[in-house]
């Protein structure tokens, strides 16, 4: 059976700084996320997780290596390209939500396909919306939604483009443990039953045990690769890490 990859990196090296102080974030990083899986990212602080994603997303650079998305080499592309490949093949959720404040929620969700010169798909919009349960809310601003209500919003609009990735940076950092399992549990419903790929950040071992597969990482290097983990099996491989 061939394995259909969403996200491939291949010898990825990323250096800040130089001389003296540079820091080599990512040093020869190696991974594959296959389409339709659900993989958690994890590594002791300053492993390079943020780094590792920003260069998968194309919001950042590579000074050495590989990155594709779907057929596409990431490296090489003007930064005009690499806006457009972001608007419509990625989609992300962030920590902090980073909702336009003065947009509906159903403005928010359509935003990136908008600016695209694109029409939603209603019915593809009401099944997310309603799946997230969120359906009831759409005409509010952020600032009338409740945290968990928001990351939901943020969830609806990187799915609604149907991207190749979903890149979630620490989505359940700023929820309460029940209302970040929410959010966990429709990453792993995206994943299951819409096909999607999802690529998650995170310190949490328990948000990890919500994924099919956490990769390891220390010192800028893949070290370690745990299948279908458990909050158990997460924090032992962090141990043995030091981390
Ligand atoms: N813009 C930058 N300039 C210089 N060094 C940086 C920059 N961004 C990250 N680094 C360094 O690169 C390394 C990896 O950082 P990164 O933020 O990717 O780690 P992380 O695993 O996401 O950490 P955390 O879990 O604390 O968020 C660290 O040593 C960090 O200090």
């Amino acid at each position: 059976m061939t394995v259909n990859v969403a996200v491939r990196a291949a010898d990825v090296v990323k250096v800040y700084g130089s001389g003296d102080t540079a820091v080599r974030a990512l040093d020869g990083v190696g991974v594959e996320f296959a389409a339709g899986e659900f993989t958690a990212v994890m590594g002791p602080s300053g492993s390079g997780k943020s780094t590792l994603m920003h260069c998968l997303a194309g919001l950042d650079t590579v000074d050495g290596g590989s990155v594709r998305i779907g057929g596409t080499e990431l490296t090489g592309l003007s930064d005009r390209a690499l806006t457009r490949l972001r608007r419509d093949r990625v989609g992300f959720v962030f920590q902090s939500f980073n909702l336009l404040p003065t947009l509906t929620a159903e403005q928010n969700i359509t935003l990136p396909l908008d600016l695209a010169g694109r029409k939603p798909d209603p019915g593809w919009l009401l099944e997310l919306v309603t799946t997230l349960g969120i359906a009831e809310r759409l005409r509010h601003r952020p600032s009338e939604l409740s945290g968990g209500q928001q990351q939901r919003v943020a969830c609806a609009r990187a799915l609604l483009s149907r991207p190749d990735v979903v890149f979630a940076d620490e989505p359940t950092g700023n929820l309460d443990s029940r209302t970040g399992a929410g959010v966990l549990e429709f990453l792993r419903r995206s994943v299951k039953e819409m096909g999607q790929t999802v690529v998650m950040v995170t310190h949490d071992p328990v948000a990890a045990g919500h994924a099919d597969r956490a990769v390891l990482l220390a010192d800028g290097r893949i070290v370690d690769e745990i299948p279908e983990p458990t909050p158990d099996l997460v924090l032992a491989g962090l141990r043995r890490l030091g981390g």
